[in-house]
């Protein structure tokens, strides 16, 4: 049977799906198929020769090197929405912290503990300091509607507010989540512009690194307050910093703050904690568990962020799958290998996505190893496995 390798604390709900099918689930061990991880920073020296598939237990993976892991034919998965209800209940809580200076007044409250009976009368003389605006009635401009950004925009709108998102590449199922209220922005400055409160929900990449920046600020109502739940790469800090020190930021809440950001009463620093509730850690763990054990034990791909989705029943006990380059004639030559040993194809299914296509081939009988090998050998196949039941 396979073994997993863990990093991070995984739910032990995700970690018994494993055992219980015969998994051997060990954070030490040497020489897995596949690993299961959180935010760990997975280095490709990390990753043994003998690891099929990687499994990050959550929605962002710029933790995992994806382009070394297609090279080497290693499928990715994410587990899509699993955490989404835990970051968007915070995001509202952070809007809420923000706007009623929460944070200060908590502060301040408690560093008059030792003023014995004077501590009421303080309380109704400062707390004038401490005042803040609602949120009801104001606007939220979202970037990036996807699991998170869908939900919080709908919780904003159950509250009262207004709400105009931003997502260029909407998918189907999330317009058909989404409150019908949400006004669509058609490019992202007239999210910026409008928005009493900023919140992002994209992946961190190349393309969106260091997105709100001095110049999107500068576009940016005074006294605007941005979220950050995503990643810490999207914000340019010194920015922020910048703002904040020229009074046109009210506040930045960040679920990943660095060095520069601590100490500040106009910036919401918390511990990454999006996610961090029993049942979003559930949830991944238990998707990830499954998504692993159906690649691994069927080699179906479920909810990859590289391959293809590809799955089929398995149909005979004796299956093949390849991963090969998404060049021309890739099918023709793996299908002649086979016919050519006399193997019968019961059943296949052939998906690609960008660079990288992925074949199930459920055949007659048994796979023998040169035949294997001879599949190895076409230029652009770039991993072959038997599966058997
Ligand atoms: N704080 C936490 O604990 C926590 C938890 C989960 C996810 N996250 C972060 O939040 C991100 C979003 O999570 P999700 O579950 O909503 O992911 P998702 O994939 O469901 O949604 C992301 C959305 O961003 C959109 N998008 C991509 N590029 C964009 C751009 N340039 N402008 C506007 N929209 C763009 C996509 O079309 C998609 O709809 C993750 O990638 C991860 O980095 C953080
Ligand atoms: O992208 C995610 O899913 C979150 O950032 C959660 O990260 P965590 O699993 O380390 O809490």
């Amino acid at each position: 049977m396979h073994t997993i390798k863990t990093y991070n604390k995984i739910a032990a709900s995700g970690l018994e799906i494993l055992a219980g099918k015969g998994y051997t689930v060990d954070e030490n061990a040497a020489d897995a198929q596949g690993i299961i991880l959180r935010s760990h920073k997975l280095q490709p020296e990390e990753i043994t020769t003998s690891v099929l598939g990687i499994a990050r237990a959550g929605a962002g993976y710029n933790n995992v090197p994806v382009d070394h892991c297609s090279e080497h034919g290693i499928v990715v998965f994410n587990t899509p929405g699993a955490n989404a209800n835990g970051v968007k209940e915070l995001v509202i809580a952070g809007m809420l912290l923000s706007s009623r200076q929460v944070y200060p007044a908590l502060a301040w409250a408690q560093s008059i503990k030792d003023q014995g009976e004077d501590v009421p009368k303080m309380i109704e003389k400062e707390k004038s300091r401490f005042a803040g605006p609602e949120i009801a009635g104001k606007t939220l401009g979202i970037i990036g509607l996807g699991a998170i950004g869908v939900l919080v925009a709908n919780s904003a709108i159950a509250l009262g507010m207004r709400v105009i998102g931003y997502d260029p590449f909407l998918s189907v199922e999330s317009a058909w989540g989404m409150s019908a209220a949400v006004e669509k922005a058609t490019n992202p400055d007239q999210v910026y512009q409008q928005a009493d409160y900023l919140t992002i929900h994209v992946p961190q990449n190349d393309k969106t690194k260091g997105m709100i920046n001095a110049e999107v600020l500068a576009k940016m109502k005074d006294d605007a307050r941005i979220l950050n739940f995503a990643r810490g790469g999207l914000v340019d800090n010194a920015a922020v910093l910048a703002a904040l020190d020229a009074g046109t930021l009210g506040a930045y809440v960040t679920d990943f703050p660095d060095a520069s950001l601590l100490g500040r009463d106009d910036v919401i620093a918390i511990p990454h904690l999006g996610a961090s509730t029993p049942e979003s850690e559930e949830n991944c763990a238990i998707m990830a568990a499954n998504q692993l054990d159906e690649f691994l034990t069927r080699g179906n791909i479920i909810n990859s962020v590289n391959f293809p989705a590809c799955s089929m029943p398995m149909t005979t006990g004796f299956r093949l799958t390849v991963s090969n380059r998404n060049v021309p004639k890739m099918v023709g030559q793996i299908t002649t290998v086979l016919a050519d040993a006399g193997i019968n194809i019961e059943d296949m299914m052939n998906r690609h996505r960008d660079e990288l296509a992925y074949n199930i081939i459920d055949v007659d009988g048994p796979v023998s190893d040169s035949v294997v090998t001879s599949l190895q050998a076409i230029d652009g196949v770039i991993a072959v496995r038997v599966i058997s039941s």
